[in-house]
């Protein structure tokens, strides 16, 4: 469905090259009775809002910056092009007028904590909001529970603190009674915090809010252990996650050394894609083999995983190997019902492919091998990489966002994300980020680089 409207007022066909501008909704598209006013920032003593603080609408960020001078590889026109985040000179809401509510829904990322604080404390000091409230336990929450009301002393060290104070849920989206509350408690802002599900549910109110006409600017954050959501250079949350997978890939490492034929298995998260396995792979260096849902992999025969592992055991006499919560998920032998089976919302619940892994590799060298050493040490950090506080960097990430979110709801966009793009942050139409995957690129060199590393097969049947 498509939530946007050309505003920005820029003749993008005066630009160096025609750019597609991604308009994003703006609350005077619908409503007809807002007043702007003066960004309060322009009265806070630490902000010098003179020329050049404020971002005006012609501010916009490339999401494609390489570019080959010889021609050979074509650049594809239209460029896509963002708004970029920040504070606008003209505001949409008087700030006493704000009653805002936050939101975190879907599983659990390092960060979410400090999305939440930094939208407390950015809305309270940079605008002067007193009413913020969270909801609790994801998007149920709305109708199910009473709002919580937050203020920066109650929210002081949750940026310290894993998983989400507020709770979060999967399933229990009813979006006529989600955007009822929304108009009975009277929530003129909307913080939504989640991952594609969340973004998609969050394109439902958006253009339910919008077909009602309300007043009310709803704005996403993704967010996604796995980084699964395409556009943005990667979700917060993702760089701690793959530092605590370090641990595990580690530990697996010296588990395999101290045993004669070792074999180290770290499964880790990535329902769809292996962004975690293949980061940590690449800075971890101990990996021998990397297996990712984007590629099949098979394991008796020649150029199979078996077969591979036979060798690096004959010439190391240890191998360490990092899964994919969601690879092999084909191979795995299942029951008609595992087949059908789904979580709360509507994601497929995969088998354990760490634990069949390691009952296959028992057998495989019982039946070669019979009578010699061999160990499987299986490590399944899955909860553990993800239910932390986020890193210095993933903090900092965390507090830009919000931030980010703050100011372009103040200036009244709508059904808009915040999110970084080539470094910069920018306003992405949400129901763009909703549609937008992130699967590993198997064909470009960070893939190739994985391959270089480990030396692993690629799998592919003679
Ligand atoms: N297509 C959809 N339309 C409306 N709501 C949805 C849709 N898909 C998911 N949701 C709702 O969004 C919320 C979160 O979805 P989900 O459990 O898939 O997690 P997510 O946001 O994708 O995060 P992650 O996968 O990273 O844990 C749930 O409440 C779910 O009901
Ligand atoms: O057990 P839960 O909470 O449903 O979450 C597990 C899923 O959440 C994620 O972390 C994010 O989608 C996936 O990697 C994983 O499959
Ligand atoms: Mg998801």
């Amino acid at each position: 469905m498509a939530i946007s409207n050309s505003n920005s007022g820029v003749d993008t066909s005066k630009l160096f090259n025609p750019i597609n501008l991604k308009e994003l909704p703006h609350l005077t598209h619908y409503v007809s009775t807002i007043q702007t006013h003066q960004n309060p920032l322009d009265h806070d003593p630490y902000f010098h809002t003179d020329q050049g603080f404020y971002v005006s609408q012609s501010d916009v960020v490339l999401r494609q910056i390489t570019y080959d001078l010889s021609g050979t590889f074509a650049t594809p026109f239209p460029l896509s092009a963002y708004h970029r985040a920040g504070p606008r000179n003209q505001v949409f809401f008087h700030p006493s007028e704000v009653r805002a509510a936050i939101v975190t829904c879907g599983g659990l990322c390092p960060g979410l904590n400090t999305v939440i604080r930094e939208l407390v404390v950015g809305l309270w000091d940079l605008y002067g909001v007193r009413q913020i409230f969270g909801i609790t336990a994801g998007y149920r929450g709305f109708y199910w529970r009473e709002p919580v009301e937050l203020n920066p002393k109650l929210v002081d060290d949750w940026h310290k603190r894993g998983g989400t104070v507020l709770e979060t849920s999967r399933g229990g989206f009813d979006l006529n009674k989600i955007v009822d509350a929304i108009e009975n408690l009277r929530f003129n802002q909307v913080y939504i915090i989640g991952g594609d599900g969340t973004m998609r549910g969050a394109v439902k109110i958006f253009v339910e809010i919008r077909r009602r006409k309300l007043n009310v600017a709803v704005v996403g954050i993704p967010k996604t252990v796995d980084n699964d959501v395409g556009i943005i250079d990667r979700s917060f949350g993702f760089q701690t996650a793959v530092e605590m997978a370090q641990q595990a890939i580690s530990a697996a490492h010296v588990e395999a050394v101290s045993a004669v034929n070792g074999i180290g298995l770290v499964k880790l998260m990535g329902r769809s894609t292996g962004h975690i396995a293949l980061y940590a792979t690449l800075s971890s260096r101990d990996v021998d083999c990397c297996l990712i849902p984007e590629i099949d992999f098979f394991l008796e025969g020649k150029g199979g995983l078996f077969e591979f592992l036979d060798k690096r055991l004959k010439a190391n006499g240890h191998a360490v190997l990092v899964v994919a919560e969601g690879a092999g998920q084909d191979i795995i032998p299942r029951t008609d019902s595992q087949k059908q089976e789904k979580d709360e919302s509507g994601n497929p619940v995969f088998l354990d492919v760490g634990v069949w892994l390691k009952s296959e590799l028992n057998k495989w060298w019982a039946r070669e091998h019979p009578g010699e050493l061999f160990t499987v040490k299986y490590i399944d950090p899955t909860y553990m990489i993800r239910a932390v506080a986020a890193n210095a960097t993933d903090n900092l990430y965390c507090t830009l966002l919000a931030h980010s979110a703050i100011h372009g709801i103040m200036a009244g966009y709508t059904g808009f994300v915040a999110g970084l793009i080539n470094g910069n942050y920018a306003y992405i139409p949400l129901d763009d980020i909703a549609s937008a995957k992130n699967p590993v690129n198997t064909k470009d060199h960070k893939w190739s680089w994985v391959r270089s590393v480990t030396n692993q097969p690629d799998f592919e049947k003679s």
